[in-house]
């Protein structure tokens, strides 16, 4: 068995972990899919994971490894084969409301302008649409788009689209963000803006955010801590705690000698993973 506080790096303060009330937990998972061709297929193994509330956890592995899968059976979208999966100290039976998601692709309604997307939320939980209204048009404004409430989402920017994606999920107040590489289809300045964007918001609330990510260096501007993924089928390899202060600026703590420190340590553990999965592939190939 292969457990989060066992799999734990030395950076971690022995009493950070156990003084902590999960908000996510997998316990031993282990996930098998049916293929086309009749025969199971493990996407997981024995993985076991625990997320503090309120704490930021970036995830990184080969690709392919399983970490879209993870976000699945923690956002309850699929069920694990054993083990088990607790959101807030319950199992996890199905779609949670308090679950936000945000994910590669815009998830906003091409037909709905700017404000009605931000005010879906309220508006399908039944609160008056003066008062959905008012609450989208705060949002707007803390994602910088206030003037743009009349817009579709074909008039604006990726960059602005992901904003509005993102209004749309705070205004619901989750109490845990899955958040499956966000930022990975918009261009490298946008995404820098956006993962501090992300971390201004993030800090107004008390959410989990757990974020899948092939990008160590967004993970570790980002997180509390980073969990490596073996080749799959993924289980933990390590679990390394981001010591860096906050508030952090995503452009610039990148040159600080901790980060740079952390990468390297991180990359050690990520990069066999890395070789591990490219060799299967080449193999698979041939
Ligand atoms: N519904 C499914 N049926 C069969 N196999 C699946 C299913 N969903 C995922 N898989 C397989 O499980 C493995 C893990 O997939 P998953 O999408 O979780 O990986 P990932 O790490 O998120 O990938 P990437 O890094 O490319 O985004 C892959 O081999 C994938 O083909």
């Amino acid at each position: 068995m292969i457990s989060a506080s066992s799999m734990t790096n030395s950076s971690i303060s022995p009493q950070y972990i156990p003084r902590l009330k999960a908000s996510i937990e997998l316990r031993n998972v282990t996930k098998r899919f049916l293929t086309p061709n009749g025969q199971a297929y493990t996407a997981l193994r024995d993985l076991s994971l625990s997320i503090a509330p309120g704490e930021f956890c970036a995830i990184v592995g080969p690709t392919g490894c399983g970490k879209s899968t993870t976000l699945g059976l923690i956002s309850g979208l699929e069920r694990p084969s054993s083990g088990e999966v607790q959101v807030m100290g319950q199992p996890v039976q199905g779609i949670d409301p308090r679950i936000g998601y945000v994910f590669q692709s815009d998830a906003v309604f091409p037909w709905k302008n700017v404000l009605r997307n931000v005010a879906t939320g309220p508006l399908f939980r039944g609160k008056p649409k003066k008062e959905a209204l008012a609450q989208a048009r705060d949002w707007i404004a803390r994602v910088g788009l206030s003037g743009f409430e009349d817009r579709y989402p074909h008039q604006l920017s990726g960059g602005m689209r992901k904003r509005v994606a993102l209004a749309q999920t705070f205004i619901n107040e989750p109490q845990i963000l899955l958040m499956d590489e966000p930022f990975s289809a918009l261009d490298v300045q946008t995404r820098t803006l956006m993962e501090d964007e992300l971390l201004q918001l993030w800090s107004s609330t008390s959410a989990s955010v757990v974020f899948v990510t092939h990008d160590l260096e967004e993970a570790i501007s980002l997180a509390d801590r980073v969990c490596v993924l073996t080749a799959g089928p993924a289980t933990v390899k390590g679990i390394y705690t981001i010591d860096l202060p906050r508030p952090r600026n995503v452009a610039e703590i990148r040159f600080e000698p901790r980060f740079v420190h952390l990468y390297q340590e991180i990359w050690e553990d990520l990069r066999n993973e890395v070789l591990i999965s490219y060799e299967r592939t080449k193999q698979r190939n041939q």
